[in-house]
């Protein structure tokens, strides 16, 4: 099969300060990609890079067979990549406008569809859809977030840390969220330091110092003892 998201030879930083060093990621359609790493890896850099928030030095990235590397993020969006980010989310506006915004692409009547879709999916969302933004709980936001990027149809979606800040409980939920969108065809590409996350990955690659060190099935990730050792503790797997 075809990746849908192809990256090569990735480098890139902040003005003379390397992060990336000739990175290098794939992703099928439908598949849920992890990108593991520790505080500071390099996560958040690699996912800039690839949906266009942060310029690489050198290197491509084609998605669904076109490269595009040289667009601006909406580019890309039209293209069907999302970022689940909450930066986007914005505090003032209703739940609903912001829904709204993520459908910006949409015509009126699939907009409408898309979101009565969403507030099925999320019945927290439609509680409280006339209510600001800004008055959600943590794990709320995170869902309005998935919610407002899943308002685009995406063919896939980009997670940077959606366990960053949640309780256990939390996090459960977003792993439940992820699941329960198995099957639609939305391939995932989540960076993530909370390896309860390798639960959902169909594929891993470990980021370490701005380098990817491993790509490979769960297995293959658990049976590599230097890997497995750094990550999770000689004893825990
Ligand atoms: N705007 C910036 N200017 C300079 N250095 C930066 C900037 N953003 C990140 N960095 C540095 O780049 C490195 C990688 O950061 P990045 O945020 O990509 O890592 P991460 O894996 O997402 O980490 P975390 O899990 O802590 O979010 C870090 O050393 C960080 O200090």
């Amino acid at each position: 099969m075809d990746a849908l998201l192809k990256a090569e030879g990735m480098n890139t930083g902040y003005d003379q300060l390397q992060i990336l060093w000739d990175a290098a990621l794939e992703v099928k359609a439908g598949e849920r990609v992890v990108v593991l790493g520790s505080n500071g890896a390099g996560k958040t850099t690699l996912l800039k890079s690839l949906v266009g928030l942060l310029p690489l030095w050198s290197g491509t990235v084609e998605f669904d067979g076109q490269p595009v590397h040289r667009l601006r993020i909406d580019g890309r969006v039209r293209r069907g990549m999302a970022y689940m980010s909450e930066v986007g989310i914005i505090a003032d506006l209703s739940v609903e406008d912001n829904l709204r915004i993520g459908g910006y692409f949409s015509s009126r009547e699939k907009l409408k569809s898309k979101m009565e879709a969403m507030f099925e999916e999320f019945p927290i969302l439609k509680e409280r859809r006339q209510e600001a933004a800004a008055s959600l709980s943590g794990g709320q936001r995170k869902m309005l977030a998935a919610a407002r990027a899943l308002m685009g149809d995406p063919k896939l979606l980009i997670m940077d840390e959606p366990s960053a800040g949640l309780s256990p409980l939390l996090v459960t939920e977003i792993l439940n969220l992820v699941k329960s969108l198995e099957g639609r065809n939305i391939a995932f590409l989540i960076a993530e330091q909370n390896i309860k996350f390798l639960e959902v990955a169909t594929r891993v690659y470990v980021l370490d110092s701005g380098r990817m060190i491993f790509n490979g099935t769960v297995d293959e990730l658990q049976r590599n003892d230097a890997i497995r050792r750094a990550y999770f503790g000689v004893d825990a797997v």
